[in-house]
C-alpha cells in the first residue's frame, strides 16, 4: 500500500463485528494497512478503537461471539484466513507471535516458566529434552534475564512484573517469528520497567528483522519506538504516516486532536486539548460513514468517509477525511 518492499503482513478492508445478547457490534469497518519486514508500526487510537481485536483478527484468537464480515490477511503473500486450524495454529507461534498486555495473567500459574517456553519450542519443533532446554536458556539470554538457569524453574509469583513480560518475549521469540505483535505491553509496568521492556522489544525487533505491530493507546510511546503509526478511532484507521510526517503534518481531525491531548507532545499545558465527546455506540445501526462526525470540528453537512487515500504532502500518508487539514 505504502512501500516499495513487498509486505511481510497485509491486512485489507477487514470488517469485524461481535453478536452480543445487547445486539451486533460493529467494531471493524474495512481496516487496511501494510507492515514490511523489520519495520515497527504503532496502532494508537483511543480505548476501544478496536486495537486488539485487529491483532486477535491476525492472529486468529478472535472470540467466538466475533464474525469476519469480510477482509483479507495475508502473510508474505500467503492467504492466512485460508489456513486450515491446524495450519494457522502451527503459523501462530512459529512465524508470527504476540506478547499480551498484563505479563503476570498471560502466563500460567502454576508452571515453572522455563517450561512454559519450553512449550512453545516444543510444539514447533521435536527436539531432544537438553537441546529444548539449551534454546529456553538461549531465549531468556536473548531477553537479558539474568542468572536464567535459576529463573528457568520459577513460577511467575515468584517473578517481578517485568520478568514475567520477558519471558512472555522470550516465549515469542523462542521459534524465531518474522511478525511480533505486542498488545500494550507494559500494561501495569512502573515507568521504569516500561522503558526497559519497549528497548528491549525494539532491540529484538532489529535485531532479527521483524516486523513488528505496536498496539498502544500511548502516541508519545509509539512515536518513539515506532518507524510508522496506524491511528485507529472506532474501528476505522483514519490516518497513516511515517512517525515524523504524521507529527509535522498531521492531516485527520481525529489525529491532531490526539497529538494536543498529549502532555509530553504539547508545548505548555495551557494547549492540552481533551478531545471532545466519546467514541460512538459502535451497536448503532445507523453509525454514520465517519464514525468521528459526531466529535469533529471540521463536520460539514454530507461529509462523508472517503477511506484512506494518499496524501500529495507525503507518499507514505494516507488519510480518511474529506475536509482534512
Ligand atoms: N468479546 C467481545 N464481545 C463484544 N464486544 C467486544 C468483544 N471484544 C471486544 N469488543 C468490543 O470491541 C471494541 C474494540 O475493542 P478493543 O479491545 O479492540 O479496543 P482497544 O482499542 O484495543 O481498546 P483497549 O486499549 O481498551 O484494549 C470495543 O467496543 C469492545 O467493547
Amino acid at each position: 500500500m505504502t512501500s516499495t518492499t513487498p509486505p511481510l503482513l497485509s491486512v485489507r478492508d477487514l470488517t469485524v463485528d461481535f453478536r452480543t445478547r445487547h445486539g451486533t457490534v460493529h467494531v471493524l469497518e474495512n481496516v487496511s494497512f501494510d507492515l514490511a519486514p523489520g519495520e515497527i508500526i504503532g496502532i494508537v487510537g483511543e480505548s476501544g478503537s478496536g486495537k486488539s481485536v485487529t491483532a486477535f483478527a491476525i492472529m486468529g484468537i478472535l472470540d467466538k461471539a466475533a464474525r469476519i464480515l469480510s477482509g483479507d490477511i495475508r502473510f508474505e503473500n500467503r492467504d492466512v484466513m485460508a489456513m486450515s486450524p491446524r495450519a494457522r495454529d502451527l503459523w501462530r507461534g512459529k512465524e508470527a507471535s504476540i506478547i499480551f498486555q498484563n505479563p503476570r495473567t498471560a502466563l500460567n500459574p502454576i508452571r515453572p516458566v522455563g517450561d512454559q517456553i519450553a512449550d512453545v519450542i516444543a510444539r514447533h519443533t521435536p527436539a531432544a529434552p537438553a537441546e529444548v532446554k539449551a534454546r529456553v536458556l538461549q531465549a531468556m539470554r536473548q531477553v537479558r534475564i539474568p542468572d536464567p538457569e535459576k529463573r528457568m524453574s520459577a513460577y511467575p509469583f515468584e517473578l517481578s512484573g517485568g520478568l514475567c513480560q520477558r519471558i512472555g518475549i522470550a516465549a515469542a521469540l523462542a521459534c524465531e517469528p518474522r511478525l511480533l505483535i505486542a498488545d500494550e505491553p507494559t500494561t501495569g509496568l512502573d515507568v521504569t520497567t516500561q522503558a526497559v521492556i519497549m528497548d528491549l522489544i525494539r532491540d529484538v525487533a532489529r535485531a532479527g528483522n521483524l516486523g513488528t505491530v505496536l498496539i498502544t493507546h500511548d502516541l508519545a510511546l509509539a512515536s518513539e519506538y515506532c518507524d510508522r503509526i496506524v491511528v485507529m478511532h472506532a474501528g476505522h484507521v483514519v490516518e497513516t504516516a511515517p512517525v515524523a510526517e504524521l507529527f509535522a503534518r498531521p492531516r485527520h481531525p481525529y489525529t491532531t486532536g490526539l497529538l494536543g491531548s498529549v502532555p509530553s507532545l504539547v508545548e505548555s499545558v495551557h494547549d492540552l486539548r481533551a478531545i471532545p465527546g466519546s467514541l460512538p455506540d459502535l451497536r448503532r445501526s445507523d453509525l454514520p460513514p465517519c464514525r468521528f462526525a459526531d466529535r469533529c470540528p471540521r463536520h460539514q453537512p454530507g461529509c462523508e468517509a472517503p477511506g484512506l487515500r494518499p496524501e500529495p504532502a507525503g507518499p507514505n500518508h494516507l488519510v480518511a477525511c474529506r475536509y482534512p487539514l
